[in-house]
């Protein structure tokens, strides 16, 4: 660690190896500059643990992390010049909102005189020029929100690291602050991280996913390429698609418990993912006339109320798999928990990539 003072490598650049307990973290994380990577992942997957690791808040066993060739990893946090906007704003409650965003300069030996002048600029950018003198507590949860970023931002860190940040928001105010976030996070040109466990924020706000199980990677990507070919269960959850392994063979995958042969329209070959969308199942209560190809029997597991729509989960074997259906067709179904149905997926519909 620490080897080399200076790399050519701009953005961060870190490998992340930490112990807490029981608990290892080993995550190689790299950010360009002007890039949004969102962290995501399970609960106790280490998301936290990483984003304070790159803070200086909790210290590496090993690994390296710089910023721009510079390494970071053996600086204090408030030596680290990196810019913070944590779940709980920490706000000084008994500072105004242009007095929380001028302490960041402050704190790094720019004059009272500038610091207030850039705080003010900075409060203006995400307006609440006219809540400078505000104390947090008069402060809605997205106006403190916007302060805790102005602040992070006015330090003119090259890392922003974001915890949750719109966690703490009702839904309607949410919808805004993540726009506004997104409109920011466009214009800033430093390397920026977000923790977050909703995939919607990760989905509009990142250039690319990180996604941890256990203190491990387990997959990255450009959101819209890993919602397409998630590789896990938890990524298939998260983006809400059926998803198998299986071996491909002239135009049928052999789902990896070997109890179903389901008919793709691709033509891989050899170990493959197959996903298909909830909603690209259909249910019928006896075997439908003319047998479409990929269909099977399965017992009702669940009935949960999404939205406008019924998830239904269909327990294995030969298929785990969730449907969607209107609430409509449950009734005409019949459908209970322990239900016995048929359920088929058109080849059409469904997506096979290597794995
Ligand atoms: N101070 C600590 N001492 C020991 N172990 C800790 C400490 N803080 C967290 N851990 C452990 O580290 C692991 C990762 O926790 P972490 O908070 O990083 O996960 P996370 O992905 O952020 O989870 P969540 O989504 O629940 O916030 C967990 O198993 C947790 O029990």
């Amino acid at each position: 660690m620490g080897e080399h003072h200076m790399s050519g490598v701009t953005g961060l650049d870190a490998r992340l190896v930490v112990r807490r307990g029981a608990f290892d973290l080993d995550l190689e994380l790299r950010a360009e500059p002007g890039e949004v990577v969102a962290l995501l992942g399970p609960n106790g997957a280490g998301k936290s643990t990483a984003l304070r690791a790159l803070a200086g808040l909790v210290p590496l066993h090993d690994g390296h992390l710089r910023v721009d060739g510079t390494d970071l990893s053996r600086l204090p946090p408030e030596r680290r010049g990196i810019g913070m906007v944590f779940q709980d704003y920490l706000l000084f409650p008994h500072l105004s909102a242009l007095e929380n965003v001028a302490f960041g300069p402050r704190s790094q030996g720019t004059r009272k005189r500038e610091a207030r002048r850039r705080a003010a600029e900075w409060l203006a950018h995400v307006g609440l020029a006219d809540h400078a003198d505000a104390r947090p507590r008069a402060l809605s949860g997205g106006q403190a929100q916007r302060v805790a970023l102005a602040r992070a931002l006015a330090v003119r860190p090259r890392l922003l690291l974001l915890d949750e940040p719109l966690a703490a928001l009702d839904a309607h105010t949410r919808l805004e602050i993540r726009a506004a976030l997104r409109r920011h996070l466009a214009g800033f040109d430093g390397a920026a991280v977000l923790v977050t466990h909703d995939p919607l924020d990760a989905m509009v706000l990142a250039d690319r996913l990180v996604v941890l199980e256990s203190g491990r990677l387990v997959q990255e990507g450009p959101p819209a390429e890993v919602a397409r070919r998630p590789r896990t269960d938890y990524v298939a959850r998260l983006v809400g698609l059926n998803l198998y392994r299986g071996h491909a063979a002239a135009g049928t995958v052999l789902i990896d418990d070997g109890a179903i042969k389901l008919d793709t329209v691709d033509r891989l070959e050899g170990q493959v993912f197959l996903a298909f969308a909830p909603s690209s199942v259909a249910l019928y209560r006896s075997r439908p006339d003319g047998s479409p190809r990929n269909l099977w029997q399965a017992r009702v597991e669940a009935i949960e109320r999404q939205g406008d729509r019924v998830r239904v989960r269909l327990e294995g074997p030969p298929l785990a798999a969730a449907a969607d259906v209107t609430p409509g067709a449950v009734a005409e179904l019949g459908l209970v928990e322990g239900s016995v149905i048929w359920a088929a997926v058109k080849a059409t519909e469904t997506h096979v990539y290597p794995a």
